[in-house]
C-alpha cells in the first residue's frame, strides 16, 4: 500500500516518474554546502538508494550552512553524519556513506555503472573532472553543479548527447606576476600571496614553483631580478635546515624582512616612482612586543600593530616548527621529508600567513589587514550563501527528473544570478558534445583481459588490427607513456602484467593515420581469468569507433598535465562560444529566448488531474488546501 509519503510524491510528480525515483540508485559526490541541501532533497523526494562519498570531516565553519551537521559532529566524517541526519527524514530510503576520496581506485568504472544517475556537489576542478570522466566511461548521466556566492549553475551531462564538463574551458584562478609578489607588491593581496605561496611553502612546504597564484609568464622580461630571487630562495632553504634551533625564527625574520628588503631597496631604478620599502628591525620590534601576549592572535577582527604581528609571527613559526619536528620523529615518511600545507582553517598556518603578510605590508607601506580578512583572501573565499546552495540543489533534482524520464532534450543548463540582475534564474538548452573535446569525444569501452597470459601483441595485432580495423600508424599509451608505436615495438612480447597493466588500468589508442583516423580509444581493463583455449583478450561490448573530426587533432584523454581555468565549477564560456549573460552581464536574454514566460503562463493555467499510476508525467500544479499551491517547474 502506498504510504502518505508516496501518495503526495505521486500527486506532484506523476506515477511513472515517482516509481522511477523510488527504484533509482544514485550517487552523490560531496556532502558540503550543496551536498547537504541536495541530500535532503533526494531523501524527501523519495530516491530509493543513495550513496554518498565525501573525504572530509566537519569543521566549525561548515555549520552555518551545512545544516545536517551540528556542533557535536565537528571532526566527524561528513558522509557518515550526513547519512545519519538525512536518514531520519525518510526511513524508506537506503543510504550508504563512504568517508573517502572519490578518486580512490575502488570507485572504478564498474562501480559507477551500478548507478542510474550521479550528482556532483563538489568544490574543486580536479574531482569534478574525475567524476565527469568516470561517468563518461560508465555511461551514467551526471548532474554537475556549482555555486560561488550568489552565482549558481546546474548542468546535465550525458555521454554522446550533451556537452561534458570538460567540453568548455573553465575560468582561471587569479594569478600574479612573480615580480609583483616577490619585489614590488602594492596591495594587501600581493603580500598575502607572498606569505602563503612563497614564504610558507619555502619554509614548511614544497617549492614556490608549484603555486598556481604565481604567474611566470613575465619571467623572461625580468631575468636578472628572477635570478636574484632564485638566490634568495636558495638562501632561505639553507635557513630551513636550522629549523628547531633557538635562532631559527630570527634567521627567517632577518632574511625576509631585512636582508632581502635592503637588497631590493638598493636597486634604485626600481624606486624612482615608488616609495621604497623599509626593512624591519628585529631588536626594536622585540622591545615593542614585550607586553604583547600570545592571546593577541585570537583578536581576528582587529588590525594588529607591527609589534603584535611580530609577536604572532614568532609564536606561529615556533608552533609550526614544532609540528614539523613532531611529524619527522613520529611518522615514517621514507625518503620525502615531512611538509605542511596551508589551510585557512588550520589556525597555526593562518596565524603565520596573516602575521607575515602584515609585516611585509608594513615594509612596503601597504595597509595591514585583520586575520579575519586575510583568511577570506588567502582561502579565496567568496562567502558561501546557503540560499544559493539550496536553490542550486533543488535545480539539480528538477534536472534529474528529465534525465530519469529519458527526456534529455528537455533538460537545461540553469544559471542563478544575484538579485538585481534582470532574471534570478535563466536557462539555456544543452549543447551537443564539443567534437574537439579531449575527454568526451573519445570512444571508450571495457576490455576483459587475462593479464598474466595476454601480450601486447595480442592487443595490437589480434584486437586492434584484426578485429577493430586499425592500420599501421597508431600508438598504445598508458599514463602518457608509449607502450607501442610503429617505432617502439620492443614490448610486443610482454604480458599485460609485465607491463604493469592491471585491473582498472586504462590504455589509450591514438590513431595517427593520415586519412579517416579514428578518435582516441580508451580501453578500461577488467582483469579476468579467461578459459585457456579462449583468446586472452575479449571485448564484451560491441563498439564503433567514429572518425576524428577533420580539423581536430585530439590529445590523449588524460588531462592531468593541463591547467584548465576554473572558478568553483561555474564556467564562463558557454557552449557555443557565446558568453552567457547571467554570469558576466554582457548578454541579456529576452523572455522569449529563454522560453520561460510563455511556458509559465501555459502551465499555471493547468490544474492537476487526478494522478494515477499510468498518468503522464506532465502534471505541474497541485492544489493543497492547507499549504497553498506547489508549483513544480517542468520546463
Ligand atoms: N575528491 C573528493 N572526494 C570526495 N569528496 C570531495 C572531494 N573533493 C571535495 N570533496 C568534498 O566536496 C565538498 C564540497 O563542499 P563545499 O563546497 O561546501 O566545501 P567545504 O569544504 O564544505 O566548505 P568551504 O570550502 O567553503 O570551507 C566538501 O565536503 C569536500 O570534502
Ligand atoms: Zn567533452
Amino acid at each position: 500500500m502506498a504510504t502518505g509519503r508516496d501518495k503526495y510524491a505521486r500527486q506532484s510528480l506523476g506515477g511513472s516518474l515517482q516509481a522511477r525515483i523510488k527504484q533509482a540508485r544514485v550517487l552523490m559526490v560531496g556532502a558540503g554546502g550543496i551536498g547537504c541541501e541536495l541530500l535532503k532533497n533526494l531523501v524527501l523526494t523519495g530516491f530509493g538508494e543513495i550513496h554518498i562519498v565525501d573525504l572530509d570531516t566537519i569543521d566549525l565553519s561548515n555549520l552555518n550552512r551545512q545544516f545536517l551537521f551540528r556542533n557535536e559532529h565537528i571532526k566527524k566524517p561528513k558522509a557518515l553524519v550526513a547519512k545519519e541526519s538525512a536518514g531520519r527524514f525518510n526511513p524508506n530510503v537506503h543510504i550508504e556513506a563512504y568517508h573517502d576520496n572519490i578518486k580512490d581506485d575502488k570507485f572504478n568504472v564498474a562501480w559507477f555503472k551500478t548507478f542510474g544517475i550521479v550528482f556532483n556537489a563538489l568544490d574543486n576542478l580536479e574531482a569534478r573532472r574525475h567524476v565527469n570522466k568516470m561517468c563518461l566511461g560508465a555511461d551514467v548521466p551526471l548532474i554537475e553543479s556549482g555555486t560561488t556566492g550568489f552565482l549558481g549553475q546546474v548542468q546535465a551531462i550525458r555521454k554522446g548527447k550533451s556537452q561534458c564538463y570538460d567540453c568548455t574551458p573553465k575560468d582561471a584562478p587569479k594569478s600574479f606576476p612573480v615580480c609583483t609578489i616577490r619585489s614590488t607588491p602594492t596591495q594587501p593581496i600581493h603580500c598575502i600571496v607572498w606569505a602563503k605561496s612563497y614564504l610558507f611553502t619555502e619554509i614548511f612546504g614544497t617549492s614556490e614553483d608549484d603555486a598556481p597564484e604565481l604567474d611566470h609568464s613575465e619571467d623572461s622580461e625580468n631575468q636578472k631580478e628572477i635570478g636574484n630571487l632564485r638566490k634568495e630562495s636558495q638562501a632561505l632553504k639553507r635557513i630551513r635546515e636550522t629549523m628547531g634551533s633557538a635562532e631559527f625564527p630570527r634567521l627567517v625574520f632577518d632574511k625576509v624582512f631585512k636582508e632581502d628588503i635592503d637588497r631590493l631597496r638598493s636597486m634604485e631604478d626600481m624606486w624612482k616612482n615608488k616609495t621604497p620599502p623599509v626593512a624591519l628591525d628585529y631588536d626594536a620590534l622585540s622591545q615593542e612586543a614585550l607586553g604583547v601576549g600570545s592571546a593577541v592572535a585570537q583578536k581576528d577582527q582587529l588590525e594588529w600593530t607591527p609589534a603584535e604581528n611580530f609577536a604572532v609571527f614568532l609564536d606561529s613559526i615556533r608552533r609550526l616548527s614544532d609540528r614539523l619536528e613532531e611529524t619527522r620523529v613520529n611518522v615514517d615518511t621514507r625518503n620525502s621529508p615531512p611538509i605542511l600545507t596551508f589551510d585557512k582553517d588550520d589556525v597555526d598556518t593562518l596565524d603565520f600567513v596573516a602575521a607575515s603578510a602584515n609585516l611585509r605590508s608594513t615594509v612596503f607601506g601597504i595597509d595591514r589587514r585583520s586575520k579575519f580578512d586575510i583568511k577570506q583572501m588567502a582561502g579565496n573565499i567568496i562567502p558561501a550563501i546557503a540560499t544559493t546552495n539550496a536553490m542550486t540543489a533543488s535545480l539539480c533534482v528538477l534536472q534529474s527528473f528529465k534525465v530519469l524520464r529519458e527526456e534529455l532534450s528537455k533538460a537545461k543548463m540553469v544559471f542563478l544570478a544575484p538579485n538585481g540582475t534582470e532574471r534570478r534564474l535563466t536557462t539555456e538548452a544543452l549543447s551537443p558534445p564539443n567534437p574537439e573535446c579531449a575527454v568526451c569525444s573519445v570512444a571508450q569501452t571495457t576490455l576483459e583481459v587475462d593479464i598474466s597470459r595476454a601480450t601486447l601483441n595480442d592487443l595490437v595485432e589480434g584486437l586492434l588490427r584484426l578485429q577493430l580495423g586499425y592500420g599501421e600508424e597508431f600508438s598504445v599509451n598508458m599514463d602518457n607513456m608509449i607502450l607501442y608505436d610503429p617505432e617502439e615495438d620492443i614490448n610486443l612480447s610482454k604480458t599485460f602484467t609485465e607491463l604493469g597493466l592491471k585491473n582498472d588500468s586504462s590504455i589509450v589508442i591514438i590513431d595517427d593515420a593520415d586519412e579517416d583516423a579514428k578518435v582516441n580509444l580508451v580501453l578500461n581493463i577488467s582483469a579476468k581469468e579467461l578459459a585457456k583455449d579462449d583468446k586472452p583478450i575479449h571485448l564484451p561490448d560491441r563498439i564503433r569507433i567514429p572518425a576524428k573530426p577533420v580539423k581536430a587533432k585530439l590529445a590523449a584523454p588524460d588531462t592531468n598535465g593541463h591547467k584548465r581555468p576554473f572558478v568553483n565549477g561555474v564556467s564562463k564560456g558557454s557552449s557555443n562560444g557565446a558568453t552567457n549573460g547571467v554570469l558576466n552581464g554582457s548578454r541579456k536574454r529576452t523572455a522569449d529566448e529563454a522560453g520561460l514566460e510563455t511556458e509559465l503562463i501555459k502551465k499555471k493555467g493547468k490544474v492537476a488531474a487526478a494522478p494515477d499510476d499510468n498518468a503522464d508525467d506532465d502534471i505541474v500544479l497541485v492544489e493543497d488546501s492547507s499549504n497553498g499551491a506547489i508549483f513544480i517547474d517542468d520546463d
